[in-house]
């Protein structure tokens, strides 16, 4: 289903980035709602994808297509996407991979943290979750066709580092949590909470 889409010149959604040349799907067809809604509950329905990400608000996911030679050049991107009812902080964002990885070669989304990047090229219906903020590319497509989709996530806590460190002590809590005292549990459910709480409003 998803193969059948119109696809637009992906320059609609940033045309000062010259360095984008992709095609992304057509948002004013059903196809593109019919996608988004699809696609969103997948994400949505991810245990873990729910745990790491304290998702407020995301964008409906938008499907993009490289054929060969198309890529997107290093970036970061947009701290605020247009969406009503007000502007949507993007805290997160997400690839999600469809084309199967052996159906093309290059395309690898690389995202570069400090002075390493990090080269993923998921396998079909894995997404990727990262920091808006990180630079990031799609390399240039030299074989087949990379079919992914994009979506853009606000997250209750803005800070990637905080968001980290609340994902890991809500893990904790998860895996040990019940083989603990009752009193400390009750502890560590204060510290949990409140630290939500806190950052979540920062
Ligand atoms: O296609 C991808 O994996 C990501 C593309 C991207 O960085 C973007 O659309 O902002
Ligand atoms: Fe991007």
């Amino acid at each position: 289903m998803f193969a059948t889409g119109k696809f637009a010149d992906g320059r609609v959604s940033n045309p000062h980035n010259q360095t984008k040349y992709n095609l992304q799907i057509d948002m004013t067809t059903d196809f593109y709602r019919e996608s988004s809604n699809i696609l969103g509950q997948c994400l949505l329905r991810s245990e873990e994808v729910r745990n790491f990400a304290f998702i407020n608000r995301m964008a409906p996911p938008l499907m993009v297509r490289y054929r060969p030679d198309m890529k997107y050049g290093k970036h970061p991107d947009n701290a605020f996407l247009p969406m009503q009812p007000t502007a949507l902080r993007s805290d997160i964002s997400c690839t999600i991979f469809i084309a199967d990885p052996s159906t093309y070669d290059g395309g690898e989304l690389t995202i570069h943290l400090g002075s390493k990047p990090i080269s993923i090229k998921g396998k079909r219906g894995s997404a990727v979750l990262y920091p808006s903020t990180t630079i990031h590319e799609v390399l240039p497509v030299t074989r087949g066709e990379r079919l992914a989709a994009i979506t853009f996530m606000e997250s209750q806590i803005c800070d990637e580092k905080k968001r980290d460190l609340l994902y890991t002590l809500n893990e904790v809590a998860a895996l040990e949590g019940l083989k603990m005292e009752w009193d400390n549990r009750v502890r560590l459910e204060h510290v949990r909470q409140s630290l939500h709480r806190m950052w979540s409003t920062d």
